[in-house]
């Protein structure tokens, strides 16, 4: 029987092509240990076997170039992939031969809709510090264009962008430069001594090209993924342990960046439970789908005026909280105008959205001025949709805002003016984001598909929410949105969501206070 729990029906597949360590700690073994831990079914493309311990790196020997090409070969016909994760390359005619592999790969993906995200790790030295590829000889353009994200950590970063990274400034632009040689996003893992290294805190810059699925406010832009140094030497094989979880997670079919905080919240957990085997470096535990908040990073998007990465301590005890929500929000209506908004408040609605979405509305203040004066006459909390000044002038219980919002609206405002606040979100990457101005509630959504709104994500499913849902608990209340009907409240309920918003269920119902009435009685019910 299949497993409810399960991230995905079946195991998706995902490549590693790389190279064995005999010590198995990293490359390959670790690759394969951690696809398989996050619930992915692992290949292997190997390109070099390393005679490795965890302090030397006693001999390097590639593949020939008809071992890999018929590794790739025989499994793409049978075993296709959902990810593909690339570490080690040993020389040249490696990156040549799958640069044109993926190139013909890649078109025939495209012709059958399907889209595999590749993951390069661009290793150069191993963690006792022998080298493992001519790193500073190797030329990655080929891949340009079929890549979708790369992993170089300081040294590697500063190989590939052919500069002295002196700087935090000259990271970013390193960055950036690589993103644009290889026209892919760029993870630059600040673990390791450099600019950006801080003794108290680990910092990786995220530098996001055209992501699919993610907000259109999110693309292009480079944000700094930053968590609490984890004080180890264990630290044997992190590269590829995060590479590969980047894949793994990905062929789950989350986005890139959610599967970038994941990854590096897997690798934190890991650390924590690292373990020495031999006289050098240990390795990390394997401990499956991360599930601690701690362990996840805090993120800051990089602007031209704020470059550096942020002092964890400054999100954490400088900003106030939103007001608390004393009795949950249940579940309640989001409508479109005053007079269906006093029809729900009549029929019993404790809390109510107003979402007037047309920008030309001359009647929008005074609708807001009447949904406000309603609600305290019903004793009900009503949140203004986007409108955020209006809202404090008049004094609504709470605004919701979405992501894209944020950025235009002024929360030390609305903080002052004591309002909730909820807001959107529609990944990890977002509720994450959303946590570090500690709202009132983050809704989440599309959790199945709707027509009142076009959204740039997937709808994100009952599975996902249930994980979001269990990451959150105890910190603050869930929200699910979108598609929800009468058919489907009993298996919201299951994943222990705290409320539910629904729109199209009661606004297009034929007696949209008779349609709410039931709708609530059964959520309580449940
Ligand atoms: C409860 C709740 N959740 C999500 C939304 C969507 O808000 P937003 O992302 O601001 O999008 P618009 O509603 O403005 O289109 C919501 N309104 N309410
Ligand atoms: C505003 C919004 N935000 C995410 S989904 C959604 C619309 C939900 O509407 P419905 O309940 O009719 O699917
Ligand atoms: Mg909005």
């Amino acid at each position: 029987m299949a497993n409810p729990d399960a991230l995905s029906v079946n195991r998706p597949i995902v490549w590693t092509i790389a190279g064995s360590d005999s010590g198995g700690g990293a490359g390959i073994q670790a690759d394969l240990a951690t696809m398989s831990d996050l619930e992915a079914h692992a290949c292997s493309v190997i390109t070099a076997v390393t005679a490795q311990s965890s302090v030397t790196v006693a001999l390097v020997e590639s593949v020939s170039s008809k071992m890999l090409q018929s590794q790739l070969d025989t499994l793409a016909s049978d075993l296709p992939p959902a990810a593909i994760k690339i570490g080690l390359l040993a020389d040249q005619a490696q990156i040549e031969l799958l640069a044109k592999w993926l190139t013909e790969q890649q078109a025939c993906w495209l012709q059958s809709g399907k889209n595999v995200p590749v993951i390069l790790d661009p290793v150069m030295v191993a963690t006792c510090g022998d080298a493992l590829a001519n790193g500073g000889g190797l030329d990655f353009t080929p891949f340009k264009g079929l890549l979708t994200l790369i992993t170089p950590n300081v040294s590697e970063l500063a190989v590939l962008a052919a500069t002295e990274l002196t700087s935090v400034d000259a990271c970013i632009a390193a960055a950036q430069k690589l993103s644009e040689t290889l026209n892919t996003s760029v993870l630059a893992k600040g673990g390791d001594n450099g600019p950006a290294w801080c003794q108290q805190q680990a910092n990786d810059l995220l530098v996001c090209t055209d992501v699919d699925g993610i907000s259109d406010k999110h693309q292009w832009q480079r944000f700094w993924l930053s968590s609490n140094r984890i004080d180890t030497n264990n630290n044997h094989g992190t590269g590829c342990t995060l590479s590969s979880a980047i894949a793994a997670v990905m062929a789950h079919g989350f986005v890139l960046n959610d599967a970038v905080v994941v990854a590096k919240a897997y690798v934190n957990s890991g650390l924590k439970a690292s373990y020495q085997i031999g006289q050098g470096p240990g390795c990390l535990a394997r401990t499956a789908w991360p599930k601690e908040l701690v362990d996840f990073p805090y993120i800051k998007l990089v602007t031209t005026n704020e470059i550096e990465p942020m002092p964890l301590k400054t999100y954490r005890h400088e900003q106030a909280s939103f007001k608390q929500i004393e009795e949950s929000l249940g579940l309640y209506p989001v409508v479109a105008d005053v007079e269906m908004l006093e029809t729900l408040l009549k029929a019993g609605a404790k809390t109510i959205q107003l979402r007037v979405k047309d920008p030309t509305d001359v009647t929008l203040e005074r609708s807001i001025i009447q949904a406000i004066s309603l609600g305290r006459d019903y004793k009900a909390r009503v949140f203004i949709n986007d409108h955020w000044q209006l809202a404090i002038k008049h004094q609504a219980y709470g605004v919701h805002l979405g992501q894209e919002d944020l950025i235009a609206s002024n929360l030390e405002q609305l903080r002052a003016a004591k309002l909730a606040l909820g807001l959107s979100s529609h990944s990890y990457f977002e509720i994450l984001l959303a946590k570090q101005h500690k709202p009132s509630y983050i809704a989440f959504g599309h959790i199945f598909p709707t027509t009142t709104k076009v959204m740039p994500s997937k709808p994100q499913g009952l599975n996902k929410l249930a994980r979001y849902v269990s990451l959150m608990k105890g910190e603050l209340p869930i929200v699910a949105i979108g598609g929800i009907d009468a058919a489907c409240v009993n298996s919201l309920k299951a994943t222990g969501v705290d409320d539910v918003a629904v729109v199209r269920a009661v606004t297009e119902a034929d007696d949209p206070a008779a349609a709410f009435t039931a709708l609530q009685q059964t959520w309580w019910e449940l």
